[in-house]
């Protein structure tokens, strides 16, 4: 069995970039620019948008974080970011999600410039996804590829079996592992809360993936021998012997299931970290106008 190491992997990935953003700054270049919005008081979202921060600072860009209360009206989010789309300094917006109940989290997806939608969520980014086209990848999906691709682990004509189709994780993986592009080139099955014997289908997956964020959930019965096994959950359980409280717990029963797996991601440590090196590859890209020119 092989760890997927993704903290590895990521802090590669980060070292290119930084190479990247200092060669552009020394011809003469400005630094990419990413813009975050964070609403409310989230743990999880707190940390995550501080991380991303503290990435953008790591690879020379500059950041803008933009931090409301959860009582700013849906109205006052739009024109925020309104005002974003019209900053030329800055390359690449993100909404952290989730947002409060009050927001209508759609509304704010397409009042952004697809531009700078670097984490890959609007309309337009999907639909070119979807049809091949040049686009923004959503990060979490972007980062399994990257993991696949950089462990040389083959895809074509492989079995993939995803649970979960959220719009963040989901529905983009299982799209992306299916097109005719290295890593793809799978046949793919998505499953969710109203599949009938998901056993069944996970034990037929030669690569499975799972963004579902209900803590052990897959368990060594439900896999199959020699499966790669990619785990999105990251959910926090309460934990004494931390001094935090808590730990984190992926979707999969790790300690039984690794035994079983060619390879597999931990967590932490594995999926996660890609998502921040991403969401930074993909405002690099916004910056150097690879995408939209
Ligand atoms: N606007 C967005 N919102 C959300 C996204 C997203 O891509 N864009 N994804 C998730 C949260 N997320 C980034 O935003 C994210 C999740 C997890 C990690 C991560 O590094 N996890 C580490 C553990 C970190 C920890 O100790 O808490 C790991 O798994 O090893 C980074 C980013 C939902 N919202
Ligand atoms: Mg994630």
């Amino acid at each position: 069995m092989i760890l997927l190491d993704g903290k590895k992997t990521s802090e590669a990935i980060q070292s290119e970039i930084a190479a990247d953003v200092a060669e552009i700054k020394k011809q003469g270049g400005k630094a990419p620019h990413l813009a975050a919005i964070l609403v409310g008081q989230d743990g999880g979202s707190m940390t995550y948008v501080n991380n991303k921060v503290l990435a953008c600072e790591r690879v020379g860009f500059d950041s803008t974080l933009l931090h409301y209360e959860d009582t700013i009206s849906e109205e006052e989010l739009l024109a925020k970011i309104e005002e974003i789309n019209q900053d030329e300094n800055i390359d690449g917006l993100i909404v952290q999600l989730p947002l409060p109940k009050h927001i209508n989290g759609n509304k704010v997806l397409e009042v952004m410039d697809y531009k700078k939608d670097v984490d890959g969520f609007h309309p337009v980014n999907v639909g070119r996804m979807v049809a091949g086209l040049p686009a923004y990848l959503p990060a979490t999906p972007y980062g399994i590829m990257q993991l696949l691709e950089r462990y040389n682990i083959e895809t074509k004509g492989k079995h993939c079996v995803v649970i979960g189709r959220s719009n963040i994780v989901g529905t983009p993986i299982s799209i992306l592992m299916s097109k005719c592009t290295i890593p793809g080139e799978c046949t793919v099955t998505i499953c969710h809360r109203n599949t009938v014997d998901l056993a069944m289908h996970t034990r037929m997956a030669d690569i499975l993936i799972v963004a579902v964020g209900k803590p052990g959930m897959v368990t060594a019965d439900m896999v199959k021998e020699g499966a790669v096994v990619i785990d999105v959950g990251t959910t926090r359980v309460p934990d004494a012997t931390r001094e935090r409280g808590w730990r984190l717990r992926g979707d999969v029963d790790f300690d039984n299931v690794a035994p079983k797996c060619s390879y597999i991601t931990p967590v932490p440590g594995g999926v996660g970290p890609l998502t921040i090196s991403m969401l930074l590859k993909n405002t690099l890209r916004a910056a150097k106008k690879e995408v939209y020119g």
